[in-house]
Parts: structure tokens; C-alpha cells; sequence
């Protein structure tokens, strides 16, 4: 299938069915034969079980393989029509006919994310490809911190001339942090005049950020001084709204004389008491805000931390929203995330290929992929209808005004007794905002598109703390079963106000979580039948044993060649893979675990925002490719207590040659647990696991053989 578009000749863009579909349309029907056959076997064992105990044995593996084959038809969806896409941003109209765009730049906390990032990744976007006087730049910051607008202020001088260097030097990745940390283009003494000017810069924000406030004294005019003095009473929870303009496109120039776009701090009303929704919160009062402010009908949102690698990138999004057929329900043009400094291993599986390269493809065929939170393109009338607000886009006209008025519908109580969260803006509910508004938006039927280009569009950091990543995966499982199990259901409601196929997607990702049941059942129980010497598997005479050893085959091998396909390595699969099953026994664990509580109103956690700094020590380790256990958590107990087992079991059942099955699990459970042990018996740097941790595992191992003892053997 090549669509194109009839009304537009030549086309903006074009999609195309993966041709290798047929293929895996046939391997799911072959699979598909062979999950049957195993509930087949598993039941019919289960029914002639000498034991209750037996049976309740076999019960738990037909529960784990039972959840496995719900997810393994979930993500089927993923394979059924897979699209590629490609743009012709050549072909744009005149840029006098391109909409306004508005982007917002999302930051929480200066401590986990330094303000000169911030400003850097603003500053990328504000240096797009764009019409100067239609493009805004938004920071919203949720942190409310006087440093992080302190550092916009160095930041709106800093354009001046960063801008005009990046468009006479055609640079590519205009985020300065990055450019002057790499060989710059060779822009002779004016790079170096920029460098010293950015370096300058960077040290003042620096040291403000240490001093924990800013002294009026280093503001540049009497205004900016009050700001900062009102600052004294504010606190990060308990603040009004701040809007302030710092570059303001109608009036400002550039060094050269050009038209500079707008540069807006904005950090909305907040109180105790009154609950803030954290980064759905954030968009909502910005998208009131900028409504009042600037009015754009396109609106990018970025992560603090993903900056441009390509100021064309806009234009790619106008591909699709300029295409009459393509715009016509169009939410938002997803491009990918993509993280910088990942190891050679990637270690941590920080890249999420599956996330965030492979899976949204996918769900494309069906209707777009799930927003992304970041690199989105979104269309402002699919969250609100912008025309019944209070202002809009008044260009500044009278300008106290017009900033009062955004800031009235930034205050903390606007959106009570309103539809804002529910219907209205980004929605409210989830811990995965971004996961839940474009869930809701495809069933109100919106479409999105998944914009990969061959030009890389944005990058990004990845956690590159164990802990920080399994935190992280903690809060999206959290966020997702909010999600699948909510009235709304990504299942019910979403195959039904969807389509089949992308409920069945959105339930993949939904529903994660329940991995934690299988993956835990399969590191524990047939280790702990090996070690007892009671087989829960068949025999290698068994015909039935091939039945098992191709369901493991066969999806690790599919697995495996998707990822290489999809520019990946074998090393780099490895960790993907062995990551997965550290996050289904800790995050996905601990995060069914917080769900529940949740539910059942014991205890809630917030939106806990992901660390962007790292001491040296950790980089290094990182870089080499050294897991980092050096902090006290009880992901690391279950980590150290299934590796303990793993090999426990082995050294026990190493010659029960009736038991391949068991004993394979095994191995391959030591085999990915090989950094759990190093850093458990072998490593004495900072990033080895603690010996409370240690005591710990080997304590819980314990008991879970005395458990076995009694299950297997009494
Ligand atoms: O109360 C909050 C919390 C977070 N953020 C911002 O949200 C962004 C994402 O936070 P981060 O801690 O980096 O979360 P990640 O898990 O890395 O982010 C992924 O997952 C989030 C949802 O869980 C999405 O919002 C993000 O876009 C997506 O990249 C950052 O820019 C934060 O500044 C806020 O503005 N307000
Ligand atoms: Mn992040």
C-alpha cells in the first residue's frame, strides 16, 4: 500500500505497510498453536496430578503461562500492520501560510534538574527553523524556583546571539550545553566569544544554585530586583502564578536586528492543600496561559531534558498537520526519544526500543501511537477549544493586562468544578499523564502519527542509576494500571471506542505490570522444585518437552532479530532482555504493590521526578559499563535473593539430568544475574551491593527455601 494523498500533488508524506507482515502474521498463527497446546498440556496435568499440592503447583505455572499468553496476544497487535512514513517537508507552502507554534518546556525541581539544562533545551527550541514572530518558548516550572527563572533571564540575553550564530552557521544541534561540550562547527572567534559568553553564564546560574536564592543585587534592572524580593515568602508548594516575559517577539531583536520569538517563565499558581496534578497539571495552566498569551493552534511539549538535534523538525510535524486528508482528526505527530551517552551495552536498557522505537510503528497502523509526553506535536483544538477562553491570543497588546488575565487562569482553583483533566486538556488520574491523554484521545476519535525520521529529531537522558531506572519503571507501571484498570479501561472501553487492535495495544502497555507473575513464578519455583528434585516440566523424552523449549525459543529469537532489525546489536538486546526481567521481579513488583495500595487508599505516592545528575564516580562506573547497587533499596534485596537461589539451585541439581527443563531455567537465571553476583561477592567499589542489602537477600532466600521445603517436600 503506498497512500497517497489525491488533494495534494506531490504529497507532504506517504506511509507504507512493513513488508514483512505476511511473515509475521504466519509465526503468529504458528505460535498461536503452540500456546494452545501448552494450556492443553498444563490442564490436562494439572487433572491427573497425584497431589494437591501438585495440582495447586502446576496451577501457579498455568496462571504464569496464562498471563504470558495474554500479553503475548496483546502485543500481536504491535506485528498485525506495523507503517513506515515519510515526510517532504520541501514541499511546504510559503512559510507565510504555516500556523503559530507554541513550545512547552517542562521542568519540577532545579536539584534533580539544573536550570542551565532547562535553558539550554529552551533554547534549542527557540532557535528552530521557524518564523521567528509565530514561535513562542514556554518554561513551566513546577519547582517555582527564583534560580530557574534567574537562569532564563542570563538565557533571554544569551539568545541574542546564540540565535543569529546558529542560523549564519547552519548548526545542527543548537542546545549550547551540548554544542560547546562538543567540537562546535568551527565558527572561528565568534564561537569562542559565545563559548566564553555561555561558560560565563553556566558559572553565575551554578552559583546561584548552590547559594539556594537569588540576590536581587545580580538582577540587571530595578524591575527584576522586586521580582526576586517577593520570592523571599514563596515556597515551592505555596506561590502565586509567575509569568514574566523575557523576550518578547514584537519588540525584541536579536544582535543582528532580526525578530527574536517569544520567551515566556511561567510557573503557575500553587497552594497546600489544593492537589496539582503534577505534569498534567503543569500542561493545563499552560495551555490556559498560552491561550491568553500567543494562541497557537500547534503546541510542541518537550522534557526539560530532550532537546532538538534538528531545527527543521517543526517543519516534518506541518507535513502532517498542513495535509488536508492526513489533519483532519489529527491530535499529534509523536516523534521518538532517543537518549545520548547511553553505554555500549546500554546496561540498563535505557534506550526502551520497544517503547519508544518498535511498539509505536505499530500502533501507527491502527491509528497513531500513544503519546510520548515529550517530542509531541499536538494540535491545541484536541485538548480545548481555545476560542471560549477568556483573551485569546492577544499579542500583547496591553500587556499588564493580558499577563494578568493568564495569570487568573493559572491560579490553583481555576479548574474546580470545571472538565479540565476529565474531557478537557491533559487528563488527570494517572501517574502517566502522557500514556492516559492519548489514550483518551483515541477513543474520542483523534488520530496521531509516528514521526521517525532517517535525522535524528530529539534527544534525551535516560536514567543511568539502576535505581533511578527501576523507579522510574515503578511510577509508569503505577501509572498504566490506572490507566487498564480504570472504568475507562483500555481493554473494554478502548477495544470498543478504539478499534481491537489498539485496545489490544494500549492493554499491552497497560497491563505491564502483571509480568511481575510469571517472571517471578518462573525465577523461583522451578529452582526451587530443582533443588527438592520434583519436576514441574517435562522430560526430554517427553514429546511435550519441545513444545516448551520452542514457546522459549522461538519468542526469544523473535525478540531478538525485531530488536537487531530495528538498528539494534546483539550486546544491546542482551541487556534489553535481561532488564526486562529485573524490572518484571522489582518495578513491576513493587508497582502492582503501590497500585493496590493505592486502590485500597493505604498509602499513594506522587510523581517522583527522575534524577538528571550524577556524581563523577557514577558517571565513570556507568561509562564502563558497571552496574551500580550502591544504594539501599528493596529492588536489590529481591535482585540479590533470585540470583542467590538461581545458584543455589544449580549447585543442588546440577546432575538430576531428568530435570533440562529446571536446570536450563536456572542457568539462564545465573547467567542474567552474573552483575548480581559480582556485585554481591566480587566488587569492593562504591557501587557494590551494601551489606544490609546482602543480610538481606540471604536472609529471604532462607526462608524461601524453608517455604519450598514445606510446599515440596512435607
Ligand atoms: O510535578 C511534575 C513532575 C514532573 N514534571 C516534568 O515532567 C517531565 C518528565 O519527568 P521525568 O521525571 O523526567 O519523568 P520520566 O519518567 O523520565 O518521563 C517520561 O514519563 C512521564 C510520565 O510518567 C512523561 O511525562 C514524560 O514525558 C516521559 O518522558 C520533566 O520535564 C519534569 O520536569 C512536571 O512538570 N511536574
Ligand atoms: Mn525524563
Amino acid at each position: 500500500m503506498a497512500s497517497t494523498n489525491a488533494n495534494l500533488n506531490p504529497p507532504l508524506n506517504t506511509v507504507h505497510l512493513d513488508r514483512w507482515i505476511p511473515l509475521y502474521r504466519a509465526h503468529a498463527l504458528l505460535y498461536s498453536t503452540a500456546i494452545l497446546g501448552l494450556i492443553y498440556h498444563r490442564v490436562t496435568s494439572i487433572f491427573t496430578s497425584p497431589t494437591f499440592i501438585d495440582a495447586c503447583l502446576l496451577s501457579s505455572l498455568l496462571l504464569s503461562e496464562l498471563v504470558l499468553a495474554f500479553m503475548w496476544v496483546c502485543s500481536q497487535s504491535f506485528k498485525w500492520r506495523p507503517l513506515d512514513r515519510q515526510e517532504f517537508p520541501e514541499r511546504l507552502p510559503d512559510r507565510a501560510g504555516w500556523p503559530k507554534l507554541d513550545v512547552f518546556v517542562c521542568t519540577a525541581d532545579p536539584y534533580k534538574e539544573p536550570p542551565i539544562g532547562v535553558v539550554s533545551t529552551a533554547l534549542s527550541a527557540l532557535a528552530f527553523d521557524y518564523p521567528a514572530e509565530k514561535l513562542s518558548v514556554y518554561v513551566s516550572d513546577d519547582g517555582g524556583a527564583d534560580v530557574t527563572l534567574f537562569a532564563f533571564m542570563e538565557g533571554a540575553k544569551f539568545a541574542r546571539h546564540w540565535l543569529p550564530f546558529c542560523r549564519e552557521n547552519g548548526v545542527k544541534v543548537r542546545s549550547p550545553e551540548v554544542f560547546f561540550a562538543s567540537d562546535g562547527c568551527g565558527g572561528g572567534t565568534e564561537e569562542e566569544k559565545l563559548k566564553t559568553m555561555y561558560q560565563t553564564m553556566k558559572e553565575r546560574v551554578e552559583s546561584v544554585l548552590e547559594k539556594g536564592s537569588v540576590s536581587p543585587k545580580l538582577a540587571s534592572s530595578e524591575e527584576d530586583q522586586q521580582i526576586f524580593k517577593k520570592w523571599k515568602e514563596f515556597s515551592r508548594n505555596n506561590h502565586p502564578s509567575v509569568i514574566q516575559v523575557l523576550v518578547k517577539s514584537s519588540k525584541d531583536r536579536d544582535i543582528t536586528g532580526q525578530v527574536m520569538p517569544n520567551l515566556i517563565y511561567f510557573s503557575r499558581e500553587k497552594r497546600p492543600n489544593v492537589p496539582h496534578h503534577f505534569k498534567a497539571g503543569a500542561l493545563n495552566a499552560l495551555l490556559r496561559a498560552s491561550a491568553v498569551l500567543t494562541n497557537a493552534p500547534m503546541i510542541l511539549t518537550v522534557d526539560c531534558d530532550m532537546y532538538s538535534t534538528d531545527p527543521t523538525s517543526p517543519q516534518r510535524a506541518l507535513c502532517y498537520f498542513l495535509d488536508p486528508v492526513a489533519s483532519a482528526k489529527l491530535a499529534y505527530v509523536q516523534f521518538p526519544q532517543r537518549f545520548q551517552g547511553l553505554n555500549k551495552s546500554d546496561i540498563y536498557g535505557g534506550e526502551l526500543k520497544h517503547l519508544y522505537m518498535i511498539n509505536p510503528r505499530g500502533m501507527d497502523g491502527f491509528g497513531g501511537p500513544n503519546y510520548l509526553g515529550s517530542n509531541a506535536f499536538l494540535a491545541r483544538r484536541a485538548l480545548f477549544d481555545s476560542s471560549l477562553e477568556a483573551g485569546n491570543g492577544h499579542d500583547f497588546i496591553k500587556p499588564e493586562m493580558v499577563i494578568e488575565m493568564a495569570s487568573g487562569v493559572a491560579a490553583c482553583n481555576f479548574e474546580s468544578g470545571t472538565k479540565w483533566g476529565d474531557g478537557i486538556g491533559f487528563r488527570y488520574g494517572s501517574l502517566s499523564e502522557d500514556f492516559h491523554t492519548g489514550f483518551r484521545l483515541q477513543c474520542e476519535g483523534w488520530n496521531s502519527v509516528f514521526c521517525d525520521p532517517p535525522q535524528l529529531a530529539f534527544l534525551g537522558d535516560a536514567p543511568k542509576s539502576l535505581h533511578d531506572a527501576l523507579s522510574q519503571c515503578k511510577r509508569w507501571t503505577v501509572g498504566q494500571f490506572e490507566v487498564g484498570f480504570a472504568h475507562h479501561s483500555t481493554l473494554t472501553f478502548g477495544v470498543r471506542k478504539a478499534s481491537l487492535g489498539l485496545g489490544l495495544t494500549y492493554s499491552h502497555l497497560a497491563f505491564w505490570g502483571i509480568w511481575c507473575i510469571p517472571i517471578s513464578t518462573y525465577a523461583l519455583l522451578p529452582q526451587l522444585a530443582l533443588v527438592y528434585s520434583r519436576p514441574l516440566f517435562p522430560k526430554p523424552s517427553d514429546p511435550w518437552f519441545y513444545l516448551y523449549g520452542y514457546l522459549f525459543g522461538a519468542a526469544y529469537i523473535q525478540d531478538m532479530v525485531d530488536f537487531i532489525y530495528h538498528k539494534g546489536t546483539f550486546r544491546c538486546w542482551w541487556s534489553d532482555q535481561r532488564m526486562w526481567l529485573i524490572r518484571s521481579i522489582t518495578s513491576f513488583t513493587f508497582g502492582s504493590i503501590q497500585f493496590i495500595s493505592k486502590q485500597l487508599n493505604i498509602s499513594s505516592q506522587g510523581f517522583n521526578v527522575t534524577s538528571k545528575v550524577m556524581d563523577d564516580e557514577q558517571i565513570k562506573r556507568y561509562d564502563e559499563g558497571v552496574f551500580d547497587f550502591g544504594v539501599d533499596s528493596p529492588f536489590f534485596v529481591i535482585l540479590g535473593t533470585t540470583a542467590l537461589l538461581n545458584l543455589c539451585a544449580f549447585i543442588v541439581g546440577i546432575f538430576r539430568y531428568s530435570m533440562v527443563a529446571e536446570i536450563f531455567l536456572a542457568v539462564f537465571g545465573i547467567t542474567s544475574c552474573w552483575p548480581v553476583y559480582e556485585a554481591m561477592l566480587l566488587r569492593s567499589d562504591n557501587g557494590k551491593m551494601s551489606e544490609r542489602v546482602k543480610i538481606r537477600a540471604f536472609f529471604a532466600a532462607g526462608i524461601v527455601l524453608a517455604v519450598g521445603c514445606v510446599l515440596f517436600i512435607v
